[in-house]
């Protein structure tokens, strides 16, 4: 779901997040592995303070493994633990109660050199819109939980779902709200479908996923399209709208009078790229993110 985010959205969604870290140990920030910067609530830091903290990369299995591998080096080197999963599939996932722990061990180890019994490691999900939140609670509560009245401004009673014997879970995830300023973000927010598509037109949001690809993943989206000539780069629009047209030709997407529907073409492109169709692809390098 998509959210219109306003100043006093932002100012609740903020207020609820610090309200239930006095509930939790750690935080887990859910990102999605394609969009790592572009995915991550621009005041995140603020939010969670000094709460230790998990940087998971959601969605995994769509996006491109060493790219994958970059972006966790990249968090490590900021000082953040970070853990790559598959939500959808639960790959990942049942590591996670270690991971939390390796993140507590002196605060475990303080309670055990005090003769007592440490507790479950109480953990909450963060996150903007449509990267998995619900996903990962469901996998770890190992059925289906209603967790959609976190909406801000909702509210709901909180329960703790169990994960083993050492880990227990906010059912009600934080609710961040994604990149509003940087224009790039807003495509790649739209090409994994983390914002809704009327909010930039199609055919942009394909021409600008077509510049990515052609770049980065060229020979992928040849196969799957059948193209041929393909260039290195696509320096302007006209030359991402000519692969568009190419794709639409190719994939019979023609309007009366044999012209090629852009629309059409633009919402094939972007099905198969968020399907995994067209590979395993992520869209930004933490090495341009600084
Ligand atoms: N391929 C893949 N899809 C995933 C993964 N995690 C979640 N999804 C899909 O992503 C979409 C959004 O997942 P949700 O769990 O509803 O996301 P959310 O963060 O709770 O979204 P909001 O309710 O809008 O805040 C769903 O179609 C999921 O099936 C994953 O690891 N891999």
């Amino acid at each position: 779901m998509t959210i219109q985010w306003f100043p006093g959205h932002m100012t609740r969604a903020k207020r609820q997040i610090e309200e239930k870290l006095k509930l939790i140990d750690v935080v887990f920030e859910l990102l999605d592995a394609r969009i790592p910067q572009s995915s991550r609530n621009p005041m995140v830091d603020e939010i969670t303070g000094t709460k230790p903290r998990l940087v998971l990369l959601n969605k995994a299995d769509l996006a491109d493994a060493e790219q994958t591998a970059e972006w966790s080096r990249y968090f490590r080197s900021k000082g953040l633990a970070t853990h790559a999963i598959d939500a959808n599939a639960g790959a990942g996932v049942k590591d996670l109660a270690n991971k939390a722990k390796e993140l507590l061990q002196e605060k475990i180890q303080r309670q055990i050199n005090k003769g007592m019994k440490p507790r479950p490691i109480r953990a909450l999900i963060i996150g903007i819109p449509n990267v998995g939140k619900s996903t990962l609670i469901n996998r770890l509560a190992g059925r289906n939980i209603a967790v959609t009245g976190d909406r801000p401004g909702v509210t709901k009673g909180q329960q703790w779902i169990r994960f083993g014997g050492e880990l227990e879970l906010l059912d009600t995830p934080g609710i961040l709200w994604p990149k509003f300023d940087d224009p790039v973000a807003g495509f790649r927010l739209a090409a994994t479908g983390a914002i809704k598509e009327d909010v930039l037109h199609l055919d942009e949001v394909a021409c600008f996923v077509l510049k990515v690809l052609v770049e980065s993943y060229g020979s992928a989206l040849k196969d799957r399209y059948g193209l041929e000539g393909l260039p290195s780069e696509l320096p302007d629009m006209q030359a991402a709208i000519d692969v568009l047209e190419s794709i639409g030709k190719r994939r019979g997407c023609i309007v009366s009078g044999g012209h090629v529907d852009y629309e059409k073409t633009a919402t094939l492109l972007l099905r198969d790229l968020r399907s995994g169709k067209l590979g395993r692809m992520t869209l930004e390098s933490p090495e341009f993110t600084d």
